[in-house]
């Protein structure tokens, strides 16, 4: 009897979380849809056309609860979770992809790690910058290894009580506006590898002049956050702003991939959000454009594209809901198939909705085109579509892949496997 009693109550307790869960999302949701709608949307032209950074956006999120709301309790935040993250993300990015990015790092990425290794100064640190309205940018990509991000050559030397970092990277997303920035380096004890860890440093301070900014990309989309490079010559970080990974150094690079596993689902709301946005588009210009005496929509051709674009939003959506069922940091597999399968629907259904418009889609007068262009980086950034394919099937099969020469074929990779081969069978 006690049992069924107990059994009841939690029942009971769930549904009512499940409920609390489900309003809390209904609330971000229209809250977020709203300030889209009416702050963001209208201003998403003249950002992509002025290419500049939208402040007032980040103030506006800000003013909302919107930055930092990942962030715990105890350090000022709302200690929300990525579930919550990514309606917000979507909803921002119908209306502005580039807020929906901003949106995406004030929420996950670089905040994320910080907030589940960081040290209570970290935290605070972090916290304080971010819920100001400061958009952290993570610094892992370099002229020389992109997908092979392992491969990174940025290296912060132990001397003394810290850490002297040098090298070079690019592609920096708020470059020159950030301010809290999560730098990727090779950590070295008496020139002996230790393995990659992520470092905190916060443009601006004093003790901070080593890091530099370099030149910006002229981007095809997104053009309201600055992609640059960043420099780091002899920048001095203490030793208390080593971000320590859980498992260590040795395995320092895995933990904040980790981390990163968040932003890669976030980076994927941002391709839904446009891709929803240009869907929302394409239904409307079809019922009221008239071709041959009647609506185009009443043509099966378009029906059936806009029928495959509807499913293909859906599909993507219940991929990135998965991936941010659980607590913590969504998984690498899930995280992999999300990101994959939405920024591919994004190039897809955003090209499609401008199809359905014919030439009117093709002016920069329509969001659509801009739409098209903001799309277009998700098979790119965050691991390209190739390299998240390797992820997924490394998975599947259960086996490491590794990508080198040496690594996967262990031949030399000064000798072709065929040669190697053949010195084989000689012997
Ligand atoms: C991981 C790769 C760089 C491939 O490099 P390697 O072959 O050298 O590395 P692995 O042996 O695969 O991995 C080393 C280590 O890390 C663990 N790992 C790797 N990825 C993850 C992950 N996503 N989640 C958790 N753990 C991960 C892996 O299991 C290994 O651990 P063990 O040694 O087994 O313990 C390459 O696959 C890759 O991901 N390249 C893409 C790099 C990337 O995503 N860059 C993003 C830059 S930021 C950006 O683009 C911002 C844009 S945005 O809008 O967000
Ligand atoms: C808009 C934008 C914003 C970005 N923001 C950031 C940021 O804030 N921070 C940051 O650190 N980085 C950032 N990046 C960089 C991004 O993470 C890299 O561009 C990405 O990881 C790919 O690296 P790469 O451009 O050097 O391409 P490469 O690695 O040189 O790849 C070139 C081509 O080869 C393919 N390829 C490479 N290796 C393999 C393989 N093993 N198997 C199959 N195919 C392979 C790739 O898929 C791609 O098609 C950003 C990029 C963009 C476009």
């Amino acid at each position: 009897m006690l049992a069924d009693l107990d059994r009841i109550t939690a029942r009971e307790n769930a549904d009512l979380n499940e409920k609390s869960c489900a309003s809390r999302l209904e609330s971000i949701r229209e809250r977020a849809r709203d300030l889209a709608q009416n702050v963001f949307g209208p201003r998403a032209a003249s950002i992509d056309k002025a290419e500049i950074y939208p402040w007032e956006n980040c103030f506006a999120l800000r003013d909302a609860g919107f930055m930092g709301m990942t962030i715990p309790k105890a350090y000022g935040g709302q200690g929300l979770g990525y579930r919550e993250a990514v309606v917000l993300v979507e909803e921002v990015s119908k209306a502005c992809g580039v807020t929906g990015r901003i949106a995406v790092e004030a929420n996950m990425g670089a905040v994320g790690a910080i907030m589940a290794y960081g040290s209570e100064k970290q935290k605070k640190i972090a916290a304080e910058l971010v819920l100001e309205g400061d958009k952290p940018a993570i610094c892992i990509t370099e002229p020389e290894s992109g997908s092979a991000a392992t491969d990174m050559t940025t290296r912060a030397d132990k001397v003394g009580d810290g850490y002297i970092l040098n090298g070079k990277k690019h592609w920096i997303t708020g470059g020159g506006v950030s301010r809290l920035h999560l730098i990727f380096a090779q950590v070295f004890e008496n020139d002996e590898p230790q393995g990659i860890a992520g470092f905190i440093v916060v443009r601006g301070e004093p003790g901070a002049e080593g890091l530099s900014i370099g030149k910006r990309e002229p981007t095809m989309g997104l053009r309201g956050i600055p992609e640059t490079e960043v420099y780091l010559r002899d920048l001095h970080v203490p030793a208390d702003m080593l971000l320590q990974p859980p498992s260590g150094i040795r395995k320092g690079f895995g933990d904040l991939m980790t981390a990163y596993n968040g932003q890669r689902v976030g980076a994927a709301a941002v391709a839904l959000g446009l891709a929803v946005g240009a869907y929302d588009q394409a239904e409307a210009f079809i019922q009221q454009r008239e071709q041959f005496g009647r609506p185009i929509c009443e043509f099966q051709g378009l029906q059936w594209m806009l029928a495959d674009m509807a499913v293909q939003i859906s599909a993507a959506r219940a991929l990135i809901n998965e991936a941010v069922n659980g607590t913590g940091f969504p998984d690498k597999m899930k995280a992999a198939q999300a990101k994959l399968f939405t920024s591919e629907m994004a190039v897809k259904v955003t090209n499609d909705a401008l199809q359905m418009h014919g030439a009117a889609g093709y002016s920069r007068n329509n969001p659509v085109e801009r739409m098209v262009r903001d799309a277009r980086m998700f098979t790119i950034g965050g691991g390209t579509a190739q390299v998240l394919r390797n992820v997924i099937a490394s998975d599947l099969l259960g086996r490491k892949f590794p990508q080198t020469r040496e690594g996967y074929m262990a031949y030399p990779a000064s000798k072709s496997p065929v040669d190697t081969l053949r010195e084989k069978v000689e012997k």
